[in-house]
């Protein structure tokens, strides 16, 4: 999304005779005639009955947006400033690990397509491809680094230290995922990519955790990386270590209660990501983007909240965003497109994504994000 002036986008995009899939659906049925059952299965599920999941979706619905015309709507400025860099536009690339699930290129593809369309780039702990290998593949673009804590605490730490050395820019703490969630697709399917070795990227990569083996067997480093990828003790005391053993920016990811938003305000976190893991984890829980009003009510502007969890379209992070989200990070879309075309297919979603959020914007009738921060949201 370039800022300044606005063009009519729709038809500058009609033209190309090449067919892709264009919208969530389409995407997913892309995806499906690629992928075999079990990572279908798992990319696309969640938890238990996936109430959750179905809650994301239908809720962003109940939201409608009340725009303004006549506001001169010829330049669109969509810049927004985290942690002290401005970015041209308030999309992320939420989270998602183990890619190569979905396409051989994994992160890999999906790094370098971000980098292309300045989305930043949150590379996951349980990736395909390690923090060193991702970096030297996007120079100079921004990323971030989702952290699962792990049992030998030693080893998140070593992870965090390559971060920092690696370039990347803030550390996002997960909190909602201290065990793998009840996903009866996997169950099903007797699939778990972990178990697969898929999640390898950064444990094989990564000095403690290699140096703690008995030896360097696929097996062995696969069954580590389960055990210390459970990590139900993680509390605060464990936040304020991570805060001592690094000067990036932390972010907590899996923000529900606005109670754990203003804990965090005063555990010193510099800012947080309302999510319910795509109804990965408790099946159950309230939608994220009912979770997010009261969320930003409590943080009164004092640390950016960032925003995922059902994101489909350009509309729905016009809602997210003005419901008060600092900005929001896409999922599934993505995984969809890599999973249709590697790097290209994700190229495709990014680019229909930030045209569909640019044109939404404009359409609501405000030229930038403080103005679409003011933007009246009804709640049908
Ligand atoms: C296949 C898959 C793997 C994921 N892996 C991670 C992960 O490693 N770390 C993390 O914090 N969240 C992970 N997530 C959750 C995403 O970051 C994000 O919260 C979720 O995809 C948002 O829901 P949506 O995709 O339905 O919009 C994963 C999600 C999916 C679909
Ligand atoms: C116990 C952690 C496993 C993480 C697997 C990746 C992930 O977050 C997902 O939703 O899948």
């Amino acid at each position: 999304m370039t800022n300044g002036k606005n063009n009519d986008l729709l038809l500058v995009n009609i033209g190309s005779t090449e067919k892709f899939p264009i919208n969530f659906q389409e995407l997913e049925q892309a995806a499906k005639e690629k992928l075999t059952t079990g990572p279908f299965g798992y990319i696309r599920s969640s938890a238990g009955g996936e109430e959750t999941y179905r809650k994301n979706i239908e809720a962003f619905p109940k939201y409608s947006i009340v725009p303004r015309f006549l506001n001169d709507v010829s330049t669109l400025n969509t810049e927004v400033t985290i942690f002290g860099r401005t970015y041209p536009h308030p999309l992320f690339i939420a989270p998602v690990g183990v890619n190569k699930i979905a396409h051989e290129d994994g992160e890999i593809a999906v790094a370098k397509a971000a980098a292309k369309y300045d989305f930043p780039y949150i590379q996951s702990t349980v990736s395909s491809y390690s923090i060193e290998e991702i970096a030297a593949a996007t120079e100079g673009s921004s990323k971030w680094f989702q952290l699962y804590w792990s049992q030998n605490k030693e080893i998140a730490f070593s992870m965090v230290k390559r971060a920092d050395q690696a370039g990347y820019e803030a550390i996002v703490l997960t909190v909602d995922t201290v065990m793998l969630g009840w996903r009866e697709e996997d169950v099903r399917n007797q699939f778990s990519p972990l178990k697969r070795g898929f999640a390898k990227g950064n444990y094989a990569s990564d000095p403690v955790f290699m140096s703690a083996l008995p030896d360097h067997e696929e097996e062995t480093i696969i069954s580590s990386i389960v055990e210390n990828i459970y990590h139900p003790s993680l509390n605060w005391d464990n936040i304020a270590e991570l805060k001592e053993r690094t000067t990036l920016p932390i972010l907590i990811k899996g923000i529900l209660h606005p109670e754990d938003a203003k804990l965090a305000i005063e555990k010193g976190i510099d800012g947080i990501i309302v999510s319910n893991h795509g109804g990965r984890q408790l099946d159950g829980v309230i939608a994220s983007i009912d979770a997010l009003p009261a969320i930003v009510e409590a943080v009164n502007g004092k640390i950016p909240v960032l925003f995922d969890s059902g994101i489909r379209r350009g509309s729905d992070a016009v809602k997210a965003l003005a419901l008060g989200a600092t900005a929001v990070c896409i999922g599934r879309p993505f995984v969809w497109g890599l999973a249709a075309d590697g790097q290209a297919g994700v190229e495709r979603v990014l680019e229909n994504f930030l045209q569909e959020t640019k044109v939404s914007i404009s359409l609501s009738g405000v030229s930038n994000l403080s103005q679409l921060r003011n933007l009246k949201i009804v709640r049908n």
